[in-house]
């Protein structure tokens, strides 16, 4: 007999969501070079985030990723029970990825974009259009216990009206649907390789984004600078080019100096790789 039961175990649907939305994560965090984000060359524009700290926080939501595939399996509808269990099990996650990271925010809009469309992947699990639809009717419902602090999201909505990762969500995920996605898979074809398909759709999502983060921290010129310097990237040629990489280089340097980090623009890139997964059929 051996000590170790080497028989590979066999793996829930749910395990295989939360590993997914892991996975997503930690793609999102080790792609480079990101503009002014955390990525295997440095912290980007954050003094208080690195490439380690990304990767254990991204580890911890696992069980709180689980729980919520296995609430979306259990109440097996959208509706106010499912989405309040969500919002509780989401803040636990927030308390988990807290822990990990002695209080440094690395993934408080990842939680919420991926922990929603987890519960619609498990609910639904076919493609796109139908897990962002799934996902933006629960984000729609209002979790009567949720806490309503006055976060950066919430002053930068007071300041320029901008509804950030919320809206986002309730609209269906419309960056990772009409440009993400499709920018994805645009490179691919042309053949331009994994890593820089994956930049161009960051790109992709940057050039429209109302990124709250980069709002709070560098306010309307930065997200112009953001939304420009994104757009210049890709019509240079993209990442695959050497026009669009030295484009690229400027837009980092340009956020850095800003201190404008999109991190929302990330997040959404995550929610792109876990979707993209789905629907290849690879999990
Ligand atoms: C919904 C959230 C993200 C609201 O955030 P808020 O607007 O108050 O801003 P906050 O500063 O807390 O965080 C915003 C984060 O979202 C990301 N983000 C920023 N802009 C955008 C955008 N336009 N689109 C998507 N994500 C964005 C960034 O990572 C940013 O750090 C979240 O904090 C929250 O309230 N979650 C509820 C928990 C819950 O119910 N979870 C269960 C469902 S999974
Ligand atoms: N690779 C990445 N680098 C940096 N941020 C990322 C990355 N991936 C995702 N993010 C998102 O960016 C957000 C962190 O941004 P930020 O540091 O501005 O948070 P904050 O707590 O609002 O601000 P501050 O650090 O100024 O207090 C997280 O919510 C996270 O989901």
């Amino acid at each position: 007999m051996h000590a170790l039961n080497l028989q590979p175990k066999t793996l829930t649907l749910a395990d295989r969501l939360a590993d997914l939305a892991v996975d997503a994560l930690i793609d999102e965090a080790d792609l480079s070079p990101k503009p002014a984000l955390v990525d295997r060359r440095g912290n980007g524009a954050h003094t208080d985030l690195h490439l380690g700290l990304m990767h254990a926080s991204a580890l911890s939501l696992w069980p709180a990723f689980k729980e919520m595939a296995e609430a979306a399996i259990e109440f097996g509808e959208v509706g106010l029970p499912l989405r309040e269990a969500l919002g509780r099990i989401g803040r636990e996650g927030e308390q988990a990825m807290l822990a990990t990271t002695s209080g440094v925010n690395t993934h408080r809009g990842a939680i919420w974009a991926l922990g929603l469309l987890v519960a619609a992947a498990a609910l639904e699990n076919t493609n796109a259009s139908a897990v962002t639809l799934y996902a933006a009717r629960l984000a729609l419902l209002d979790d009567r216990f949720a806490p309503r602090p006055l976060s950066h999201g919430a002053q930068v909505a007071q300041r320029y009206g901008a509804r950030g990762a919320r809206e986002e969500a309730q609209l269906g995920f419309p960056s990772v649907l009409h440009r993400a996605l499709p920018q994805l898979h645009r490179s691919r074809a042309l053949g331009h390789g994994e890593q820089n398909a994956r930049l161009d759709a960051l790109l992709a999502i940057m050039t429209q984004l109302a990124d709250t983060c980069v709002l709070y921290r560098a306010g309307e010129q930065g997200l112009q600078t953001m939304q420009r310097g994104a757009q210049a990237v890709l019509d240079a040629g993209g990442s695959a080019s050497l026009g669009g990489r030295r484009r690229l280089h400027e837009l980092d340097e340009q956020l850095i100096a800003l201190n404008a980090s999109p991190g929302g623009a990330a997040d959404l890139l995550a929610a792109c790789l876990f979707i993209d997964r789905i629907e290849s059929g690879a999990f």
